[in-house]
C-alpha cells in the first residue's frame, strides 16, 4: 500500500482517471459486488449520476417533506411529553438515529408508507453493515470457493428479495403509467424510486433492477449519515457549552428564514461543528483509495506497480498541525471563526460540503461524494431540531462510549442519552 500525503500528491491521486487509479477495483477487493450486490448489471453505477443531479436539484423543494418527517420519527422513537412534564426518557442513541435518518430519507426516496415500516427500515439499514461483513469474510476466500461460501453465511439475496417484495407494487403502476402515458403524468412521483426507474436501462429497468439500485443508494446514505450524525451527538453532549450558542443561532436565522433550506444553509455554526467532527471523528482512517491498474507515476518522479493499493490518510492530515492549529481540539466553531475571519460569509472554502486536500471527509475529485449535499442538509436539520426541542446528556455516570476500528473504519460506541422537552421549547419550533 502507498499513502499519499501533501498537496501535489494529493492531486496526482485525485487527478488520476479511472483506467489507472480504480475506484472500482478497489470496491471489488473491499465489497465483493458480484457476491454481495448482485447487480445485474455491474458496469453501470447510474444511481450515482441521479444522486449527483436529480436528489442535490431537489433538496429545496423536498426539504419540508423531509423535516416532518425526521420530526414526527423523533416523537414516536422518543415518547417524551411536549415540554409538559420534565421527566427524562432513556434512549439508545445510535439505533435511534439511524431509524430516524433512514425513514427521514426513505420518505423522499420511496413513500410514507413504506419508510414509516419498521421491517423496511431494518431492511434497508442493515443491508450496509451486511454487505461490508460479508464482503470482508468472502474476500479471504480463493475465487472458486467465493460462490461457495458466500451462498452459506449471506443473507442478501433474501433481503433483496425482500426489498424486491416491499417495492413492487409501486414499481408495477408507475412502469404501467410509463407505458401508458412516456415521462411524464399528472401527479407523477418525484422520489428516488422514479429518479432511478427514469434513468434506469435495459436489464436495470425490472423490479429486480431498481431494487438493487434502491438498496445501493441506502447502503451508501444510511449508515454513512447516521453514523456521522451519532459523532455529532456525542461531541455535543461532550461539551454541552455548545449548547446555547446553536440554539440562538437556529432562533436567530429562523426568524429571518423559516424553516427552508435556505435558513439550513445560513447556520454556519451548525455547518462548522458537522465538519469540524467530520475532521476528527471521519469515518475512514484511509481515503480515496484505489487500485492502480497500471504502473503509476507520481509528479515526483516515484513510479508505483499496477495492483498497489494507494490511498490518503485522512486522520493523519485532518490531524496535522501545519494544516489545522491546535489539531487534537475539538473547536466545534472552528470553521465558523474562518469563515468570518476571512470576510465574506459566501466563502465555499470552509463548509461541511467542501473538499480539499486539507479536509476530505466526503473524498476528493471525480468520486467526491455525490450525496453530500443532501447529507449535510440533512444532518444540519436534525441537529437544529434536536438542540432546540430537547434537553439532552449522557445517562447519569456514563460519556462518550470507545469508537471502535475495523479494517480503518471507525464505529462510535453504543450509549444511552437521557432526554426531555427543553423547557424553552415555544411555538416556533411547531
Ligand atoms: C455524512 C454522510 C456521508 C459521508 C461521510 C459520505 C462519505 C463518502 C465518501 C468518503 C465517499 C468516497 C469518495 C471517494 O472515494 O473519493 C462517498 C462516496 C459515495 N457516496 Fe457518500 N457519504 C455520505 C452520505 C451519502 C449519501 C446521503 C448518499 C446518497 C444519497 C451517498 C452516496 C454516495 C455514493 C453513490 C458514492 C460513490 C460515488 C462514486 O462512485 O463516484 N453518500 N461517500
Amino acid at each position: 500500500m502507498v499513502l499519499a500525503t501533501g498537496t501535489e500528491l494529493i492531486e496526482d491521486v485525485r487527478k488520476a482517471p479511472d483506467d489507472v487509479l480504480s475506484m472500482t477495483e478497489q470496491s471489488i477487493e473491499f465489497l465483493q459486488p458480484e457476491y454481495t450486490l448482485d447487480l445485474l448489471n455491474m458496469d453501470d453505477s447510474f444511481q450515482t449520476d441521479v444522486i449527483r443531479s436529480k436528489l442535490t436539484r431537489n433538496i429545496a423543494v423536498t426539504f419540508k417533506e423531509v423535516r416532518e418527517e425526521l420530526i414526527m420519527a423523533m416523537d414516536d422513537f422518543i415518547p417524551t411529553c411536549d415540554g409538559e412534564i420534565a421527566e427524562w426518557v432513556k434512549v439508545v442513541i445510535q439505533e435511534t438515529i439511524e431509524r430516524v435518518i433512514c425513514r427521514a430519507t426513505n420518505c423522499i426516496f420511496v413513500d410514507v408508507r413504506d419508510c414509516r415500516d419498521y421491517d423496511y427500515q431494518t431492511l434497508n439499514s442493515t443491508f450496509a453493515v451486511n454487505v461490508v461483513k460479508f464482503g470482508m469474510i468472502i474476500s479471504l476466500f480463493p475465487k472458486p470457493l467465493k460462490p461457495i461460501v458466500s451462498r452459506m453465511i449471506s443473507n442478501l439475496p433474501s433481503q433483496i428479495q425482500q426489498e424486491i417484495g416491499f417495492i413492487r407494487p409501486m414499481v408495477e403502476e408507475r412502469f404501467a403509467k410509463m407505458e401508458e402515458y412516456g415521462e411524464d403524468w399528472d401527479d407523477k412521483p418525484n422520489d428516488m424510486l422514479m429518479w432511478l426507474m427514469s434513468e434506469a436501462k435495459g436489464v436495470e429497468r425490472s423490479f429486480e433492477g431498481v431494487a438493487r439500485r434502491l438498496l445501493l443508494v441506502n447502503f451508501a446514505a444510511i449508515s454513512a449519515t447516521s453514523l456521522t450524525f451519532t459523532q455529532m451527538l456525542y461531541r455535543l453532549l461532550a461539551n454541552p457549552k455548545y449548547v446555547e450558542p446553536l440554539r440562538q443561532e437556529v432562533d436567530a436565522v429562523i426568524r429571518e428564514e423559516g424553516w427552508t433550506k435556505a435558513g439550513i444553509d445560513k447556520m454556519h455554526k451548525i455547518d462548522s461543528f458537522l465538519r469540524e467532527t467530520q475532521r476528527l471523528d471521519g469515518l475512514t482512517l484511509l481515503i480515496v483509495s484505489r487500485i492502480a491498474l497500471r504502473p503509476f507515476t507520481f509528479f515526483n518522479g516515484v513510479t508505483v506497480p499496477a495492483g498497489t493499493l494507494v490511498s490518503i490518510p485522512a486522520n493523519a492530515i485532518h490531524t496535522d498541525e501545519r494544516i489545522h492549529p491546535n489539531a487534537d481540539e475539538f473547536d466545534g466553531f472552528r470553521f465558523a471563526k474562518l469563515r468570518e475571519s476571512e470576510g465574506n460569509n459566501m466563502t465555499s472554502r470552509h463548509q461541511a460540503v467542501s473538499t480539499s486536500s486539507e479536509l476530505l471527509a466526503f473524498g476528493l475529485g471525480k468520486h467526491t461524494c455525490p450525496g453530500r449535499f443532501f447529507a449535510a442538509n440533512e444532518v444540519k436539520a436534525l441537529f437544529a431540531h434536536i438542540v432546540t426541542t430537547y434537553d439532552i446528556k449522557f445517562e447519569e455516570g456514563k460519556g462518550v462510549p470507545r469508537e471502535h476500528c475495523i479494517a480503518g473504519m471507525r464505529f462510535p460506541g453504543k450509549a444511552n442519552f437521557d432526554v426531555q422537552d427543553t423547557a424553552e421549547v415555544n411555538s416556533l419550533w411547531i
